[in-house]
């Protein structure tokens, strides 16, 4: 558990705050020293005289400390306040000059560093980054899914995407993956919901904004809540395991996941007729010399099938992408078609 306001503020209020989550199941405490904002103007952390801050606060409470990085000034400056966690945040991590300048300025450290999601939903950019560290040699490295940017309208000011972290976790096994409901959501009704979304997935931990004045906090006002608040939505979250020795649990899921791999295997070999279909379209087109796309049928396919999906519970999203897929692939096969046969 990492908990803890996104500024430091003042010293009062951070001792004020680490001292109530003493209380809790928290064991890092956060607060962010240097602000990126997206626009100028607003409060840019207070800096580095907020590190004797975030010391005197390990000492009264024996909480392990946290602040984001993001140069090599940063990095110098919290090595030498003895800070025990630094995060690189998502705006640092779209950038593999500045992720390069702060592995070099950590080469070696036994630090933990922890890696937030790039702002895009760009997966290369994510494992890039761990990668530079660990060429520089830091080995107690971990990884936060703070959601990622989208020009869609969502509920969620960061959206969750949670494919590409589980495809993040495919490459990195053996790397803690934390989650962070309070930029995913933006808003402090959301973070319930997602931490269980979070635990529900096997994530290793949480990274939750508290303060002790949420509405009145100098940054991101909206999605902090109290420690007291925060103590109680701890306990009320449901830890999962990976799996039980109940032989009951044992002999229910394995027939079902039967029945799921026989159904895969008809979905299969049912987008295989498809696609023969398709390729006889396409010879046929071919012959006759008809494009391949075929605007006014395909929207009506997918329309059809939307409507279809509702019916069985599944969601115009997910019709569409699965749908938009098979298109595609259909598209592919008559291409190839008209290329081998002119
Ligand atoms: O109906 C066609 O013309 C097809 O080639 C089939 C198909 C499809 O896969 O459904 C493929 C391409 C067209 O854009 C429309 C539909």
């Amino acid at each position: 558990m990492i908990a803890g306001p996104c500024s430091a503020e003042t010293e009062e209020q951070v001792l004020a705050i680490a001292h109530q989550l003493k209380e809790t199941e928290t064991s890092i405490f956060r607060a962010g020293i240097w602000k990126p904002r997206t626009r100028p103007g607003s409060f840019e952390g207070v800096g580095a005289v907020g590190l004797p801050w975030l010391q005197r606060a390990r000492s009264e409470t024996g909480l392990k400390m946290a602040v984001e990085v993001a140069n090599k000034a940063h990095v110098e400056e919290a090595l030498k306040a003895d800070i025990d966690v630094l995060w690189i945040g998502a705006r640092s991590t779209v950038s593999p000059f500045i992720v390069q300048e702060i592995a070099d300025a950590l080469a070696g450290t036994d630090k933990v560093v922890l890696v937030k999601n790039p702002v895009n939903p760009d997966l290369s950019l994510w494992l890039g980054a761990v990668e530079r560290l660990q060429k520089a040699n830091i080995n107690n490295l971990g990884v936060i899914h703070r959601g990622f940017s989208t020009y869609l309208k969502t509920k969620y000011r960061n959206n969750p995407e949670w494919q590409l972290a589980i495809d993040f976790q495919s490459h990195f096994p053996d790397l803690p993956l934390i989650l962070d409901p309070s930029h995913m959501g933006g808003r402090r009704d959301l973070i319930f919901d997602l931490s269980q979304t979070g635990l529900d997935l096997n994530y290793d931990g949480l990274m939750i904004e508290t303060h002790t004045d949420p509405d009145n906090a100098w940054s991101d006002a909206a999605q902090q809540i109290t420690p007291a608040k925060f103590k109680q939505l701890i306990a009320e979250l449901r830890v999962r395991s990976i799996d039980v020795d109940a032989k009951d649990f044992k002999i229910k899921i394995h027939t079902l996941r039967k029945q799921i791999d026989a159904i895969d295997s008809q979905i299969l070999s049912n987008l295989g007729s498809r696609m023969k279909i398709a390729d006889e379209i396409g010879r046929l087109k071919n012959d006759n010399n008809v494009a391949i796309l075929q605007m006014e049928r395909w929207n009506e396919i997918l329309e059809r099938m939307k409507l279809a999906g509702n019916s069985q519970s599944l969601s115009e999203k997910f019709i569409t992408e699965l749908f938009k897929a098979i298109h595609q692939e259909s598209i592919e096969h008559q291409h190839t078609i008209i290329k081998n046969k002119p």
